[in-house]
């Protein structure tokens, strides 16, 4: 590997005795790392039907490393948004983030998914995740992500970051900045990054951490956690975005985000391997060695910076000025909900008659109130509204919460998304599929269906292994495949 010479010569100051060690690595293979989605099954259940070779991430609980000569994105598990594909050491900073159920997080530079997936698996259809890239081309991406993993509560953006700050002021209670870096750690995975290192230099990227590191800390209440990640190895962009912080903002302090020793055995997860951050790099203050880096000759991985940083103030009090802000923010959506009640009288009968038949779990509304009232329909698309929004007229907004369906000609078409996000508890009318059927790969490839049981005209929801693929509808004994063209096998 023809490893750029600036880039040599860095390494080798930083690391000294252990540079040849860290040089080794570019002779090793890559490794493979898939993530269990946990909105659909637990990491034992993936383990039970897995067919291929898997073997634990040790410090990742729903994380593994396949063997390379497979591959799982050719699997109807991948289809059915079973797992994420992800490099081992890129799984760490959503892992860390202290994520709890009812959270509004926000996911900054969340393109194409691989944090924000997992985030909103972790927020179990609870709270709010705005997913937000700035890329309108990688955002699209990032929604098909979000979708095949079945991600009910998510609005998705593609705005800079001093737009979101307008309508987002201390509004968020985790923030995870997975930031544009000069990408170090992949030269290994994907040689080309280098060029890019040469052509732009660490300072371009710092330049637009900072800015990025500077809003989405205004944007977080007080009390609220932020998790700063980049997959490159400079001081600069590491610890040097981190000191920038700090400086800017004295509310903020960097915490130790590894679990202690009972917590790790409890969960049987271990961070062997892992190095602290290091000030003396970058001239900074003593707190920034509870940064961590990953090392890809210490760990399975590529590499990775990792820094989870506290907001001072009352987490969840009802006295700071931030507090008042957000009842501000719920007022306004109180208000939106209310006035969408016109809107629902647009559904059509069949609109209403299908949707009275699925059974959501996991609500993310009010289930004592009429769930139609969190019903959304604009230009015919039926959208089921995660709770408490803001108004976010004028954003750019690629989804906000479940795509239901479209009304077409007063018929309605149920949408991808809903039946990527549907449990097998969650409708009646299911067709499920043994994963070694060539019927199901059929099914994703778009071709049509071959079914020899007798079935009732209607939607029908297929299933592989009983996860949820697609739709199929059925008229007159014909059935119609639904998957989605744009998602199919090729
Ligand atoms: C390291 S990638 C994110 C990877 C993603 N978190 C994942 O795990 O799949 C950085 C992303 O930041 C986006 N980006 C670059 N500048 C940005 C900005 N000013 N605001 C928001 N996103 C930005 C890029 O388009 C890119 O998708």
């Amino acid at each position: 590997m023809n490893l750029p010479k600036l880039f040599e010569d860095r390494m080798r100051n930083l690391l000294g005795d252990e540079y040849e060690e860290y040089l080794s690595c570019y002779h090793k293979p890559h490794f493979g790392g898939l993530r269990v989605n946990t909105l659909k099954l637990t990491p034992e259940e993936f383990e039970d039907i897995c067919p291929f070779s898997i073997q634990r991430i040790p410090w990742i609980q729903n994380g593994y490393y396949y063997d390379t000569d497979m591959q799982p994105a050719k699997h109807p598990y991948y289809y059915a948004g079973l797992y994420y594909i992800q490099e081992p050491s890129a799984m760490t900073p959503a892992s860390l983030l202290p994520i709890e159920k009812g959270d509004k997080v926000l996911d900054i530079c969340a393109a194409p998914g691989g944090k924000s997936t997992e985030l909103g698996a972790r927020l179990g259809g609870e709270g709010l995740l705005v997913s937000n890239d700035i890329s309108n081309s990688r955002a699209k991406a990032l929604l098909k992500n979000i979708e095949l993993f079945g991600i009910r509560n998510a609005l998705v953006l593609s705005e800079a970051p001093n737009k979101l700050y307008d309508y987002f002021p201390e509004y968020f209670d985790k923030i995870l900045i997975d930031a544009p870096c000069s990408g170090e750690g992949m030269f290994r995975k994907s040689p080309a990054i280098m060029k890019n290192w040469e052509q732009y230099g660490v300072e371009y990227y710092n330049k637009l951490q900072k800015e990025i590191i500077h809003f989405a800390a205004r944007m977080l209440k007080p009390g609220g956690y932020m998790l700063y990640s980049t997959c490159t190895f400079s001081p600069e962009e590491n610890e040097g975005t981190i000191s920038y912080l700090l400086e800017e903002f004295p509310e903020f302090r960097v915490v130790n985000a590894i679990p202690d020793e009972a917590t790790c055995k409890k969960l049987n997860i271990s961070y062997d391997g892992f190095d602290y951050g290091k000030p003396e790099w970058v001239n900074g203050k003593n707190e920034l060695k509870n940064c961590i880096r990953l090392w890809p000759h210490r760990i399975d991985g590529e590499g990775h910076f990792i820094a989870l940083l506290k907001k001072d103030g009352v987490y969840n009090g009802k006295t700071t000025a931030s507090d008042a802000d957000d009842r501000n923010i719920q007022m306004k959506s109180y208000k939106q909900t209310g006035s969408k009640k016109s809107d629902n009288m647009m559904l059509s009968e069949e609109a209403i008659e299908f949707l009275d038949d699925i059974k959501l779990t996991n609500l993310m509304f009010d289930p004592s109130t009429n769930p139609l009232k969190n019903y959304a329909v604009h230009n015919e698309k039926v959208h089921l509204m995660p709770a408490g929004l803001p108004d976010i007229k004028g954003l750019r907004i690629l989804r906000q919460g479940l795509l239901l369906g479209e009304m077409k000609k007063q018929r309605f078409e149920p949408s991808q998304a809903l039946g990527s996000s549907l449990r097998k508890n969650e409708y009646d009318k299911i067709i499920n599929l043994d994963s070694k059927d060539m019927e199901a790969i059929k099914y994703l490839k778009c071709e049509s269906l071959n079914l020899n049981e007798d079935y009732k005209d209607g939607w029908y929801l297929i299933c592989v292994d009983g996860y949820s693929l697609g739709w199929a509808k059925l008229t007159k004994g014909n059935f119609k495949n639904k998957y989605l063209p744009g998602w199919r096998w090729v």
